[in-house]
């Protein structure tokens, strides 16, 4: 062991860079039961993460200063949420050792997959892991729910059950079913606004959250969810605002989508298939008509895969 500036306990391998991978989400079922007196929606979601992810490289610098480059110029920036992460941490404890942060996306941004939660979840737990610092899970969670709704789903990641404003998680045992195993989706070339995505809603919208029960209930009796059992409350909204999420789900069920359901605010929508052969068909098909479509699985990440030099 050493010792750092701050008093930092730093474990002789940690070694002054790190990598962690960053994975997306979808929500199976998503239940919006109501807004609430401080303007946002009470929720029922069921969020699963997936095997698509971004990378996020710190580098220790001697000064004491964050710096962020990512390959997507316009989040080169404070506002990026791995650089809020790390600057909460640095306040909370009062350290002022110095980061170069890297963050190459592979995630569609703004596209209802939760990137941005997701890469700030990942820096906080790399981090905590990285310098053995002296902050409990309640404290991460607490910074996480602070920076975003989605952000503490992602501490644990896997399949859980995201109640409140999405913040309140309980972990479920993954009992994936089979007939789901592949994964297509496809972000269809527009931006869509969480925030106007919750704003359009009606009350007509809104549900008792018995979605998201009956699919907990299914995917806990050993894997008895069905396509017929996944719903979410902001899908009307965005169908009939954006033409072109209209379109996409209609070209999925054209080349061969027996469903095809939206991921959060969207605009990303998801289809599922039991074999390879059929989803990655179904993928050429839509790639060919230049929409961007991703071929991917359910993954529990576990202890965030963090590799350090
Ligand atoms: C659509 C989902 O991704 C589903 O998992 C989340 O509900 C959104 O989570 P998020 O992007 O982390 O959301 P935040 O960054 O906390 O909030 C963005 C905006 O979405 C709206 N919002 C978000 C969450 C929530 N339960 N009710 C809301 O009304 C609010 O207007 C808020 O200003
Ligand atoms: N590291 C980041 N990656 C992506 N977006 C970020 C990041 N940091 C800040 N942002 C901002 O957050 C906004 C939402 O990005 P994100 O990719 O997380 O959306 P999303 O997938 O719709 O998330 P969610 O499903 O949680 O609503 C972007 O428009 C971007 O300006």
């Amino acid at each position: 062991m050493n010792q750092s500036q701050d008093g930092l306990q730093q474990q002789a391998t940690s070694g002054n860079v790190c990598f962690v991978q960053s994975y997306a989400k979808i929500n199976l079922t998503l239940d919006v039961l109501g807004k609430r007196a401080d303007g946002y929606h009470e929720l029922a979601t069921i969020m699963q993460t997936i095997d698509l992810y971004d990378t996020i490289c710190l580098t220790r610098l001697a000064e004491d200063r964050v710096s962020m480059n990512c390959n997507r110029p316009e989040l080169s920036n404070d506002y990026n949420l791995v650089v809020r992460a790390v600057q909460a941490v640095r306040q909370k404890l009062g350290l002022h050792q110095g980061l170069a942060i890297e963050l190459h996306k592979r995630v569609p941004v703004a596209a209802g997959l939760g990137g941005g939660s997701s890469n700030a979840a990942a820096t906080l737990l790399a981090l905590q892991q990285w310098w053995n610092l002296p902050l409990s899970m309640q404290d991460l969670w607490e910074i996480a729910a602070s920076l975003g709704s989605d952000i503490p789903f992602f501490l644990t990641g896997g399949l859980a059950l995201c109640e409140g404003r999405g913040e309140r998680i309980t972990p479920l045992a993954s009992h994936w079913p089979a007939t789901m195993r592949w994964l297509l989706l496809v972000k269809p070339d527009i931006s869509v606004s969480t925030a106007m995505v919750y704003r359009n809603l009606t009350p007509d919208d809104y549900t008792n959250g018995g979605w998201s029960r009956a699919a907990e209930v299914a995917l806990q009796t050993q894997s008895k969810l069905q396509a017929s059992d996944l719903y979410n409350s902001l899908e009307r909204g965005v169908l009939e605002q954006y033409a072109e999420v209209a379109r996409a789900r209609q070209e999925m069920l054209d080349a061969g989508a027996h469903y095809v359901r939206l991921s959060g605010s969207g605009p990303t929508l998801f289809t599922t298939f039991d074999t390879l052969t059929e989803a990655a068909a179904v993928q050429q098909k839509l790639q060919s008509q230049s929409y961007e479509a991703y071929l991917t699985h359910a993954i529990h990440p576990g202890n965030n895969p963090i590799t350090y030099f």
